[in-house]
């Protein structure tokens, strides 16, 4: 029996657009993550898919059901708890980034894990670049590259934090097609070395690629599919 790293029950997400009226995001979602499961979300735009992922990885309460992690529940820590676990334990790899314009590319790579308390060596990062095929001079402000050169900086610095779950929303958006199957390469390397990984997309072909499917309609779950295939995951 795979231990449960993720478990959501009756999960409810209410969202108040003014007073008095609220917004019903997602209505009753129940699933188990598994360690070293690679889980995609798919859906259509506004089926919920962010909000999940926010609600699963400590980032968003939910208004009603319960959240554990690792058999815990966050919302339930107090701010310095829950800022260690998030440094520590998870890492996000979030739609827009997130990086810090004001460090160069090379100092963005490796906060996160030095926060951490890893001593991330030169070598180290430039065996993740070469293997993300990241070519920008890496001493120059994040603002000089590309978008598909920081989308690669910000998946290469949670790679470097080594956090035992990864949450990413639209990983490879910025990405091309070779690049979006180099990332996906390096993804599945890591769910073989125990790491679990939850990711948010709207590429069936990235959807397919993960271990199971979560497929939201309306806020709802219309169906969880196993070992996704193009086919299967039509919705
Ligand atoms: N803070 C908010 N204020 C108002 N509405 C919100 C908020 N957050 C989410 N929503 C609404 O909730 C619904 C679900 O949003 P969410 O971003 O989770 O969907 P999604 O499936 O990720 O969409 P997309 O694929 O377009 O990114 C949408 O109708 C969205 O407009």
């Amino acid at each position: 029996m795979h231990q449960s790293v993720i478990s959501m029950t009756h999960l409810k997400k209410e969202i108040e657009l003014a007073k008095n009226k609220q917004l019903l995001v997602l209505d009753d979602l129940s699933f188990d993550v598994k360690k070293g499961e690679f889980i995609s979300i798919v859906g259509p735009s506004g089926s919920g898919k962010t909000t999940l992922l926010y609600c699963i990885s400590s980032l968003l309460p939910p208004t009603t059901g319960t959240v554990l992690i690792n058999g815990q529940n966050p919302y339930g820590w107090n701010a310095t708890k829950l800022a260690t676990f998030r440094r520590k334990e998870i890492g996000f790899i979030f739609q827009h980034f997130q990086l810090i314009p004001a460090l160069t590319a090379y100092d963005n790579l490796v906060l996160p894990g030095t926060l951490n308390g890893h001593r991330i060596k030169p070598a180290t990062v430039a065996t993740l670049t070469k293997r993300l095929e990241l070519k920008a001079e890496l001493h120059q402000s994040i603002d000089a590259l590309s978008g598909g050169e920081q989308q690669k900086v910000a998946i290469g610095r949670t790679i470097l934090a080594d956090p035992d779950i990864i949450f990413l929303d639209e990983p490879t958006s910025a990405l091309d097609t070779h690049s979006r199957l180099l990332v996906m390469t390096i993804l599945q390397e890591l769910v073989t070395t125990g790491k679990t990984i939850v990711m948010v997309t709207h590429d069936l072909t990235l959807a397919s690629q993960s271990s199971r499917a979560i497929v939201l309609k309306d806020g709802h779950i219309q169906k969880i599919v196993e070992a996704p295939t193009l086919e299967t995951l039509i919705f």
